[in-house]
């Protein structure tokens, strides 16, 4: 049974406590693996490497950091068919998805902050005749950095690459439930020779590990991607202690479809941004608002088409919707597939646990679930989900659908699909989401901004802004 370790001042080492929790494979229900149930004394340690280590990290120039960065990048595209099978088996989710999408974007993280360390410039405002202030950007110092199991070796190195590249040094935790390719992780940045502490990755759970991160004193900022209701208790931990707090939390994302859009490519992408990765990507569209004269032509096509959503063993190559993360996910769901019944929802597709039969005969599959005739502002239409259950909504004027858009709590992300590019941009204006896709979905720059409005977060992510979150500007005035 593979028991991983945790990555300490350079090497893989047990956790102090001797304890282990258990790791389940999600696709079939059985403990394939233990982890550290790493606690405070652990967390204790990687700090005090971190802070051994920053000195000389954050005195390395930055094209060298970079340099590093890039080694490890490539590490990981050499490594490509390993970590996709090792992230398949943690989460449940379609070999074929962690092939195109979580592996080669963990590379592409490490690759972009990697090259972006020697384009941070530093600003300078001139007061002509007067003064220069020029503005210098010092690492924050050693931060701590929490990610989630829906996306994990994606978002787990989308917050330790920026860190890394401006100097600073990390103690990381992913999530217990997906452990895995943050080990395999370890193991290539011992590879690639990255220096003894300068970063450290401990496992264990929320409340005993994450929270000694939170609270540890030395730890300046703390880069968090998970549940709203984590979140804000964290922010409860760190902002009394004035830390820097970067929060990408949950999403209740509006899918606007206008009766002039491109209906077969609306209906493709919307199949992709409602069931993707089992509907656990805190971006999908959940709530599809539908211009009434296209309603029931859109439901038709799209019904059609998730007929071709095989849900099936992960390693299958045809395999389009995998297992739930974990049992106590899934019951989550069904919960709400109940709830959306007693709303008075009409059920049009889905709505079951489904039995894969052979090996993944105990994994928490669920068959992609379609719902209609809620009201917009219901429990079903308000909370997140995080899986694959939809709702369909219709509406006749583009004031009702930014009504209903913007009714809930959240604000990450939006999606138009329209031809009139005005009105596109119109609403997209009016939209309170952090992200907004017009005619696409999930399509990603790195450099641009990434987070959420009101309780989808606190902050933004990629490019410039990641970096800046790492570091401290100082201000120098220099009179003329
Ligand atoms: N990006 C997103 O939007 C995500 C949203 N969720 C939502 O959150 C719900 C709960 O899922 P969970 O797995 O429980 O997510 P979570 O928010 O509890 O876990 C995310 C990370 O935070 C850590 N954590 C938990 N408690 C902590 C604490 N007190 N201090 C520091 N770190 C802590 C976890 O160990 C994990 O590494 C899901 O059902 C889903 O609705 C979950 C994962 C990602
Ligand atoms: O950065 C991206 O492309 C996607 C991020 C997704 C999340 O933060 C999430 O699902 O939690």
């Amino acid at each position: 049974m593979l028991r991983i370790q945790n990555y300490l001042n350079g090497q893989l080492v047990p956790p102090q406590a001797g304890r282990y929790l258990d790791n389940v494979d999600p696709a079939t229900g059985q403990v394939y693996g233990q982890i550290p149930d790493s606690g405070p004394e652990d967390v204790a340690a990687a700090v005090a490497a971190a802070e051994a280590a920053l000195p000389a990290w954050r005195a390395l120039p930055a094209e060298d950091r970079g340099r590093l960065l890039v080694k490890i990048a490539d590490l990981i595209d050499a490594s490509l068919d390993h970590l996709a099978r090792a992230e398949s088996q943690d989460n449940g989710k379609p070999l074929s998805l962690a092939r195109v999408m979580d592996i080669p974007r963990a590379a592409s993280n490490f690759h972009f902050f990697g090259t972006a360390a020697g384009h941070f410039a530093t600003e300078a405002h001139v007061q002509e005749g007067v003064a220069v202030n020029y503005t210098v950007r010092h690492p924050v110092g050693v931060v701590g950095c929490i990610s989630p199991w829906n996306l994990p070796l994606y978002l787990f190195t989308w917050k330790i690459a920026p860190a890394l590249a401006v100097g600073c040094c990390v103690v990381a935790k992913p999530s217990e439930i997906t452990p895995a390719t943050a080990f395999l992780l370890s193991e290539l940045c011992i590879e690639a020779g990255l220096p003894a502490g300068v970063l450290n990755i401990i496992h264990g759970n929320g409340p005993n590990c994450g929270q000694a991160i939170v609270e540890h004193p030395s730890i300046k900022a703390i880069s968090f991607t998970g549940g709203t209701a984590t979140g804000r208790h964290l922010a409860r931990t760190a902002a009394p202690m004035f830390k820097k707090l970067s929060l990408e939390l949950g999403g209740k994302n509006p899918n606007i479809i206008f009766a002039d859009c491109d209906l077969a490519a609306a209906v493709a992408t919307s199949i992709r941004s409602s069931f993707a990765n089992q509907g656990q990507i805190c971006l999908c569209g959940s709530r599809i608002f539908i211009e009434r004269p296209i309603y029931e032509a859109f439901k038709t096509e799209f019904l059609k088409q998730l007929q071709d959503q095989k849900i099936g063993d992960p390693l299958e190559a045809d395999t389009k919707q995998g297992a739930l993360v974990s049992e106590a996910h899934l019951h989550k769901v069904l919960a709400y597939i109940k709830l959306a019944h007693e709303e008075g929802g009409t059920l049009l597709a889905g709505g079951h646990r489904v039995t894969v039969p052979g090996r993944c005969e105990g994994g928490y599959f669920l068959e992609p679930t379609v719902f209609e005739n809620l009201p917009f502002d219901c429990r079903t239409n308000q909370e997140e989900i995080f899986g694959p259950v939809v709702t369909l909504t219709p509406f006749d004027t583009d004031e009702e659908a930014l009504l209903m858009a913007n009714s809930t709590d959240y604000g990450l992300s939006a999606t138009i699909w329209t031809r009139d590019l005005q009105r596109a941009h119109r609403v997209a204006h009016q939209l309170h989401s952090g992200i907004v896709w017009i005619n696409t979905w999930l399509h990603r720059d790195l450099r641009t901004p990434f987070g959420g409005m009101k309780n989808s977060g606190v902050g933004r992510e990629g490019g410039l802004e990641a970096l800046r979150f790492f570091t401290e500007a100082q201000n120098v005035c220099v009179k003329l």
